[in-house]
Formats: C-alpha cells, structure tokens, sequence
C-alpha cells in the first residue's frame, strides 16, 4: 500500500545542511498498522511529512497504492491527499466551527450537498463515539474527544490511508487506550492502512503489526512487531523495548553466575503456545536433574504472550547438556549463562 525507496530529505544548504532522511526504504501492506518510532529529531515528523507531500522529498520514491507521489503537479497532489487521511498531535481543530461543522469541512471542499455531507458526519461521529457532542465547539471537549473529531474529519473523505502523527503524545494513559482502540476499530472495520509516528513504545506494543526505529534519518530496525520486541538487535531498540519490558538479567543472578557453584544457569526465552507447555517437569522426568527457578517474566504483545525464565540446573554434565538439547528442540530460545 505505501512503498518507500531511498528516500532522502535535506533541508538547508552548505554548512546549515540538515539530512533529516537518509536513503530510507520500508513497506507497509494494506489493512495492516506499521510504526515507525524514534527520538526527538531522529526524522518521524519530515517522513509523515514526506508521505502526504507536506514535505518535498530531495530523492527517492514514495508509491501509496501504487502512484508515484513525489512527482504529483498541484492538482494532482489535491486529489492524491484525499486520499490520505491524516491526524495530529494537538488535533489542528477549527476552533469557531462545531463538532459537526469540522467534521463537514472536507465534504464542503469536495462540493457535497448538504443532505449527503449530513449523512456521512452523523456516521462519522457514531464512528468515532460522538454523536452526541454534534453541535459542541472544541473548547467545550476533552483531549481525547477532540481526537476523536480529528479521526472523524480524516476519515470524510473515505481515505484508503491514515497517517497519525503522535496522535497520542497529548493524551494521558487512559485516554490513549482509548484512542488506540478506535485505531484499531477503524483499521478493522474499514480495512483501512495506518502509518503512525510515535516516541511511545506503548503506542507500538498496543497496536501495530510492525514497527520500524528511525535514528538520525535511518532506519535502523525494521520488522513484526512480536519480532522485534523479542529479539531486539540494535542498541537503540533495546533501549526503546526496555522501556516497557524488562529484558535485563538482575543483578542478584549477575551475582549468581559468577559465584562458585555446581549448576548450569539457562535463560530460556519463548513466544506464543511454547509457554504453556511443562517444559519444567519435563526435564526433572525425563533427564534426571533438578531445577532451580531463578527468575521469570511473562509480557503479552497483542495476543501473544512471550517471556523468559532463568534456570538452573544440577546433574551429570551430560544431563544437563542433553536437557539443553530438548530445550531447543521445543522451539525455544536457549542461552548458556553459566555452564557446568
Ligand atoms: N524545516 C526544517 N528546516 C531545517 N531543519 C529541519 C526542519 N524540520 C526538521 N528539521 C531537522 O530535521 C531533523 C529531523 O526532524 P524531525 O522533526 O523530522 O524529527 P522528529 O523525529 O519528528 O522529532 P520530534 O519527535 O522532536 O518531532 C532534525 O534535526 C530537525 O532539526
């Protein structure tokens, strides 16, 4: 559905250059919700910016739903941003309109009558939970309800994307959820593809299929959200993964493992059905040791549960090591942090 190659934004010239994207490339399918997440300055706003041409792109190519974007004429562009649907941080509302009237603002433009721009609010704001607060101005709203206004307005035009820009840095945690869930509702509902920019690995973990971390104008990870929260590669990702999963061994294992003792200490790392096998009794049974459980932790990403255990385990070394075998032949992800 959006197709990103090479694509490089300079602003500036000489030495007051900035690079602020550097040869990025990603693909987002239709239907699905992709993140792209990174630190104050790293890129987030000019990509999105660069998506619906409110920036122009220096070079490469962006293709949303097959048409090449970055060679549109004016004429074109208007028609093409029709189609792209877009929210924003602190909502960009029409203060001196009504609910309905911010809502209508599209439809207008696009020369509906009245009884069909009508029509398609009172839809629009049941969508989103509003149909109450029709005739409300914006100051009379919530956070989270002038959100929920800005969703509506994006959607008038039956957009095939909708691109979010920190649509939810402005909201407290609950109110997020709650936006987060309409999200989701209206990719469901609507099979629409969303782009949303974030610096909250909340947002990500809650909702997106895939996830991809800009840093200085690169992307730096790219992949399945379960993926890449489970095994994150680069420095950066794991700090951003940190923030809300506790990856770390603690320090009393660190202890552990470099005091003096008979035991091999095993993290064993699994994801999805893996975890409600008795992995545990099994290897008391079957390979005659015993097993100390040090430490462990279950997430839940979406619907998938993933977590790790650190173990020990005490027997004959080659016990130990065939147990390891069985571990890993369990589809599970096995580190030696200790050996025997
Ligand atoms: N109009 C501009 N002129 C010059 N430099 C710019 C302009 N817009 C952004 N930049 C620079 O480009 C780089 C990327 O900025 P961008 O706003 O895309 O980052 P961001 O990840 O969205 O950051 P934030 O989360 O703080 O909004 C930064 O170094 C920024 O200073």
């Amino acid at each position: 559905m959006i197709e990103i190659k090479d694509l490089t934004k300079v602003y500036g010239s000489g030495v007051g250059e900035v690079k602020a994207l550097d040869h990025v490339s990603l693909r987002v399918r239709k239907g699905e919700i992709y993140g792209i997440i990174g630190f104050s300055g790293a890129g987030k706003s000019t990509l999105i910016r660069c998506v619906n041409r409110l920036e122009k792109p220096t070079s490469g190519s962006i293709k949303v739903n097959g048409q090449e974007i970055t060679s549109l004429d004016e004429a074109e562009l208007r028609a093409s941003r029709q189609k792209i649907g877009m929210i924003f941080q602190h909502f960009n509302l029409l203060s001196s309109r009504t609910v309905f009237d911010n809502v209508a603002f599209p439809l207008e433009i696009c020369g509906l009558n009245k009884k069909e721009i009508n029509e398609k609010v009172i839809r629009l704001l049941k969508l989103v939970g509003l149909a109450d607060k029709a005739n409300a101005y914006p100051s009379q709203l919530s956070g989270g309800q002038k959100q929920r206004v800005g969703i509506a307005r994006a959607l008038a035009n039956d957009p095939i994307v909708l691109l979010c820009d920190e649509a939810t840095s402005a909201l407290d945690p609950a109110t997020t959820s709650s936006i987060l869930d309409l999200l989701k509702d209206i990719n469901r509902k609507l099979d629409l593809t969303i782009l949303m920019i974030t610096h909250e690995m909340k947002v990500i973990s809650e909702i997106c299929d895939s996830v991809a971390v800009i840093e200085k104008g690169k992307i730096i990870e790219e992949g399945l959200v379960i993926d890449v929260f489970t095994q994150p590669q680069h420095p950066t990702t794991r700090r951003f993964v940190q923030t809300i999963i506790n990856t770390d061994i603690p320090d009393s294992i660190k202890e552990r493992l470099l005091a003096k003792g008979d035991g091999q200490i095993i993290r064993v790392s699994f994801i999805g059905d893996t975890t409600d096998k008795p992995i545990i009794s099994t290897l008391v049974k079957q390979y005659d040791i015993d097993v100390n459980i040090l430490y462990g932790n279950i997430d839940q990403i979406q619907d998938t549960s993933f977590g790790m255990l650190i173990i020990e385990c005490m027997g004959a070394k080659a016990n130990c090591q065939r147990a390891v075998e069985y571990l890993q032949k369990q589809g599970l992800r096995i580190e030696v942090l200790k050996n025997v």
